[in-house]
């Protein structure tokens, strides 16, 4: 694996669900030539393991005892970033309802963090030119020598209606429903006792509820910009 260069930059994006952490951490990586890492998928990728194989998510020691056995590979490049668990491209179930309403029991059992930890680091280690991280934990937990931590936020309306529109075409879904959902899934990933969801104490803050997409990204790009001539 190769070593990151003197100069790399390594950026932090945490922050809860839907407040657009993987569209703008891709879009941020691809423009500065670094690499990009979803940790979200990592999660979701031993999640759905663990319901393939038969382990029950809400048994916290069976999921601890099982943790260890999948092989979890990321794909960093962030035009066409990639997951495989035990070599099979897991993009597609990972994304799954059911994947998403198991991987917040699944990723508060300390065992998975302390792979899934070590894991990440290994990878922000050897991307050369430097990588964007998003997550829930990498500012405060993962990597906290980042450059530069933001926390991204936005309304829980906001963000609810920034999933509906995900699904146009596919099916109706419950405006209120999906809400309902988001915020419950904040509420265990804030509140497991084991690296949750939180603000570092030295990342910027940026709402994202009246900003467009590519507000956020430009406004990302003049920090990391402002890093790197500073010296980082
Ligand atoms: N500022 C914005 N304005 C409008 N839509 C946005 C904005 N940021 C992201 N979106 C859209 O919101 C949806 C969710 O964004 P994204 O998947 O990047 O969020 P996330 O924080 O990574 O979510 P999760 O943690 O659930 O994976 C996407 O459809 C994306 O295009
Ligand atoms: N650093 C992280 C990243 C994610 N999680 C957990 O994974 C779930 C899915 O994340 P998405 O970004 O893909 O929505 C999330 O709800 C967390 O339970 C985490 O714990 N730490």
């Amino acid at each position: 694996m190769e070593t990151a260069a003197p100069s790399a930059v390594i950026v932090a994006i945490d922050g809860p669900s839907g407040t657009g952490k993987s569209s703008t951490s891709k879009a941020v990586a691809a423009q500065l030539g670094l690499r990009y890492l979803d940790t979200g998928a990592q999660y979701r990728a031993i999640t759905w393991w663990m319901i393939t194989n038969g382990v029950d998510t809400d048994d916290p020691h069976a999921v601890a005892v099982a943790a260890g056995k999948p092989v979890i590979e990321s794909g960093t490049d962030p035009s066409a970033p990639t997951i495989t668990v035990d070599g099979l491209d897991a993009s597609g179930p990972i994304r799954t309802q059911e994947v998403t309403s198991k991987v917040s029991a699944v990723s508060a059992v300390p065992e998975v963090r302390t792979l899934i930890t070590e894991l990440q680091r290994r990878i922000a280690a050897g991307a050369r030119d430097g990588i964007v991280v998003e997550g829930r934990d990498i500012g405060t937990t993962v990597l906290p020598d980042a450059d530069l931590k933001i926390f991204l936020t936005a309304s829980a309306e906001a963000r609810a209606a920034r999933r509906n529109g995900e699904l146009a075409g596919k099916e109706a879904a419950d405006l209120a429903a999906t809400k309902e959902a988001l915020i419950k899934r904040d509420a265990a990933d804030s509140g497991r006792k084991t690296s949750p969801l939180a603000k570092a104490d030295d990342a910027v803050e940026v709402d994202t509820t009246a900003l467009t997409l590519d507000q956020v990204i430009a406004h990302v790009v003049a920090l990391v910009e402002e890093k790197r001539t500073a010296g980082k």
